[in-house]
């Protein structure tokens, strides 16, 4: 149990991830805002001087696209937003690479997608480059990678990236920073709204208003915040959320913004993923059976206890494993194509292997893909 951690913990720990919107670092026209980068660099290129490794989760790439191409505003279609990345991602790590030689810090750009935190070898391989970069005393910069994206698998906005990022990472805390200074209980434009100083339990939240409408620029609003949060904390990383310019008060543990206490054990970034944030493909109906050996923790999902395929999947989609009721019980990545389960249903293994061959005898969705969701009750 983690009861006790304070902000204090956010100044003590030697790996933090700090995130910044596109609310923060852009101006009223959609420009990239260059004091905001510049300042924001300034305080975690102090960080690094006082021995904390800080891993930087930047949006703006998007925003700052707006302008070089002469966009209205943020593009709503996917294939312009596409183009606009590409365009912006550039702008913005030039910017940064700039910024923080001065200050005498190299950076590294990383962008990923949504499957790079949920596909075993993938998870890996940008967590083996994050480390060496970390070694080598480079700010990662880290971004979606938004023109290789696809609808069906993203994240869209960056805060649940980033707390994503925190577990591949294993970093101690993590700051989100956006255009207001803490979580209100309710719209901060509303009159009489008031910020929340501290959450340490799920009741905390209760009757808080938070809607998923954010800045002209930003994505996901407060909503994808606390998504955010919620999986950062609930597998034992704090979260302080503040806006941009308290950043190195909240980084040196003042009193600033809304803190997050951790509880829960760590868990690993795609089993997080794969329980808060992935859309499901498609259904997998189980008896009971399977339903029990799912509930209890280590099992894998055979053949011989599916009923039932709902929805257009391939292999390595995420599916929702629900029982005869429909309430779902685990989310897992498949091994199999809709199209194929059906002949398969209700065979055991051997009989699987004998039937149709090597290949077909391999688990509907392995134990390492798949994590059994805790009902909301
Ligand atoms: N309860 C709330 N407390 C604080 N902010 C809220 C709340 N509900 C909605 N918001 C909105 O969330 C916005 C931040 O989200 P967003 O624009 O996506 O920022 P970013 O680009 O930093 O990710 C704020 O501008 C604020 O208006
Ligand atoms: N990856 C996108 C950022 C998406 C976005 O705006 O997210 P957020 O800053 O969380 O509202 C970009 O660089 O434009």
């Amino acid at each position: 149990m983690t009861a006790e951690a304070t902000r204090a913990d956010v100044a003590r720990a030697a790996r933090v991830v700090v995130k910044i919107g596109s609310s923060s670092l852009t101006g009223a026209d959609g420009r990239l805002d260059l004091d905001a980068l510049h300042a924001l660099v300034k305080v975690v290129a102090e960080r690094w001087a006082a021995g904390t490794q800080v891993v930087l989760v930047t949006s703006g790439a998007i925003a700052a696209a707006i302008t070089p191409l002469g966009l209205s505003g943020r593009p709503t279609d996917v294939a312009t937003a596409q183009a606009a990345a590409s365009v912006g991602q550039g702008l913005l790590i030039a910017r940064y690479t700039e910024a923080f030689g001065y200050h005498g810090l190299r950076v590294g750009q990383v962008l990923l997608t949504a499957e790079d935190t949920v596909r075993r070898g993938r998870y890996r391989n940008a967590q083996r480059a994050l480390e060496r970069l970390l070694e080598l005393g480079v700010v990662p910069i880290i971004n979606e990678n938004d023109a290789v994206t696809t609808d069906e698998i993203r994240f869209g906005d960056n805060d649940r990236l980033a707390a994503l990022v925190s577990h591949l990472g294993r970093a101690d805390a993590l700051v989100l920073l956006t255009d207001v200074d803490g979580l209100y209980d309710g719209p901060p434009s509303r009159p009489g709204a008031r910020r929340i100083d501290e959450v340490r339990k799920a009741d905390d939240l209760a009757g808080i208003e938070v809607t998923s409408r954010g800045s002209s620029v930003g994505t996901g609003g407060m909503v994808t915040k606390l998504e955010s949060v919620r999986i950062a904390t609930s597998s034992g990383i704090p979260v302080v959320l503040t806006n941009a310019a308290a950043a190195g008060a909240a980084l040196t543990g003042e009193r600033t913004g809304t803190f997050f206490a951790p509880y829960g054990r760590r868990r690993t970034a795609r089993h997080l993923w794969l329980a808060h944030a992935a859309d499901a493909q498609g259904r997998i109906v189980v008896d009971d059976g399977a339903a029990a050996a799912l509930r209890g923790g280590r099992a894998s999902l055979l053949a011989a206890g599916i009923t039932g395929v709902e929805g257009d999947f391939s292999s390595g989609d995420v599916v929702d494993i629900v029982d005869h009721g429909g309430a779902v019980l685990a989310r897992g990545l498949v091994a199999f194509d809709a199209t194929e389960l059906p002949s398969l249903l209700g065979r055991t293994t051997a009989e699987l292997r004998e039937a149709f061959g090597e290949g077909y005898d391999r688990m509907v969705v392995h134990r390492d893909d798949l994590v059994v969701v805790r009902s909301r009750a």
